[in-house]
């Protein structure tokens, strides 16, 4: 089922490592017997973690199955562990022929992989010569042997665009250019193609000789950032080059001010579309998981959940806007209890209350995909349509945001002076659970 696919790696330009050590939540470190190695020496590398989406209609069942033969999303008893696959097998086939439906609805596939290469992209491009055009930020590589072609083309992009996003995106580079960092930065997905298996052999080949990994989860759960980061252990165990790589896992970052700023910008730009915004209600919908992931196994994915919107809120109020909100709880699957409320059930109580203008904003993802594309744009904006709500709107995923990628890159290097090297693993957040 499983197949190679090339990796996505990028360049920054490096001069050297000038890195101060910061105060970092969530970091979680392993390696072991590693020498230091001199600035000049050192090849940073850093692991973007994902879920993956199946690309195709027929890559649907095969992605259910991997999905559904992970012990963190079915969770069984010891004694029954030996059901798993087969269990996965029986469920990915009975829930196919709906999920290719939904996957249908959004194009034929799950734009995860592309989306999640452009967020690459712009972490690349972050110390190359960048200026906006539009939302997106462009960029030229300068000094490359492409330089004349490139060049010309972006003195033509630059005259047809605004100058003053030139100015504002060469802020940008010239802050960064004080970072000096040097990175490849990898893909590895939990799901599907690109695997975290085949993104940490290419960090193999590739001699990386320090790793920060960011799974593009703010939020802790065990059954995303944690099942990823079992994996990757597991890959870890046993292999002599990479038990002495030293690596620095960052485990959440919903707290950071870049990317709550980032949200609460975006969540500013939709509200200023409705007719009157202080009358529209904030309605965060979250991924949910069952119940007893929280209560059993510990997961702090609630409390990070609800920390994250309280700090959206905090920050929105500090901007003027003393709008309502609500947190509630999307994508169900099975015959558990999961975290709620459900999304389904306060969208309908919210229109029998009288709410007439309502922005939802999908809270735990960064790039646009199966639950934003079909399920809330689709599914739940008709619930809400026919359950009295007049104007409804949707908060874009934060995807490329320029000042989400910029903090992104900052905690990357605000986690690596944590990436020490260690016999084992070491946990350095309030967070007990890192596998
Ligand atoms: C914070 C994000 C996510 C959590 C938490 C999560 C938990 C979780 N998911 C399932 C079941 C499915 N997940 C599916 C796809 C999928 N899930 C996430 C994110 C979280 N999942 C992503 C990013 C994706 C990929 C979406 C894409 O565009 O391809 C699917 C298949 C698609 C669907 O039917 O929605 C299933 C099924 C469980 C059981 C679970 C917690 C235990
Ligand atoms: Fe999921």
């Amino acid at each position: 089922m499983r197949a190679p696919s090339s990796l996505t790696a990028g360049l920054l330009p490096k001069r050297n490592l000038n890195l101060q050590a910061n105060s970092a939540v969530g970091v979680c470190i392993f390696g072991g017997n590693c020498e230091e190695k001199s600035a000049a020496d050192e090849k940073l590398g850093v692991l973007l973690l994902n879920t993956g989406g199946p690309e195709t209609l027929n890559d649907v069942q095969p992605f259910l199955y991997n999905l559904f033969s992970d012990p963190d999303v079915i969770r069984l008893p010891r004694l029954f562990k030996f059901l798993q696959r087969p269990l996965a097998k029986l469920v990915s086939i009975l829930l196919a022929p709906r999920t290719k439906k939904r996957y249908a609805a959004i194009g034929g596939g799950s734009p995860l992989r592309r989306l999640t290469d452009e967020q690459v992209k712009s972490l690349d491009k972050l110390e190359w010569f960048t200026f906006f055009s539009g939302e997106q930020l462009c960029f030229v590589r300068v000094f490359s042997l492409e330089w004349n072609h490139i060049f010309c083309f972006s003195l033509l992009v630059m005259c047809v665009y605004r100058l003053e996003n030139f100015f504002a995106a060469d802020a940008l580079r010239m802050a960064l250019e004080g970072k000096n960092l040097l990175a490849d930065v990898y893909v590895g997905m939990r799901y599907w193609y690109p695997f975290v298996e085949e993104a940490v052999e290419q960090i193999k080949r590739d001699g990386i000789t320090k790793l920060v990994v960011l799974p593009l989860f703010p939020q802790f759960s065990i059954s995303t950032t944690g099942s990823s980061i079992r994996v990757f252990r597991q890959i870890f165990e046993g292999d002599a080059y990479l038990s002495r790589l030293p690596v620095s896992v960052i485990l959440s970052w919903y707290q950071r001010q870049g990317y709550i700023r980032s949200m609460a910008d975006l969540i500013e730009i939709e509200l200023a579309k409705f007719a009157k915004p202080e009358e529209v209600m904030i309605f965060f919908s979250a991924h949910g998981v069952p119940i007893s992931y929280v209560e059993d196994a510990g997961d702090p994915y609630k409390d990070q959940m609800e920390e994250c919107v309280y700090l959206i809120m905090q920050e929105l109020k500090a901007r003027g806007n003393g709008n309502d909100h609500t947190l509630a709880y999307q994508s169900r699957v099975g015959p558990l209890q999961w975290l709620k409320p459900y999304t389904a059930e306060v969208l309908v109580e919210l229109g029998r209350k009288g709410v007439k203008s309502l922005l939802a904003v999908p809270i735990s993802f960064v790039s646009e995909h199966i639950e934003t594309l079909e399920e809330i744009d689709i599914g739940y904006k008709d619930l809400a349509l026919g359950s009295g709500i007049e104007n409804w709107r949707r908060v874009p995923a934060l995807g490329c945001t320029p000042s989400f990628i910029r903090d992104l890159a900052d905690a990357v290097i605000e986690a690596l002076p944590y990436a020490k090297a260690q016999q084992t693993w070491r946990v350095t957040t309030e967070e007990s659970d890192c596998p």
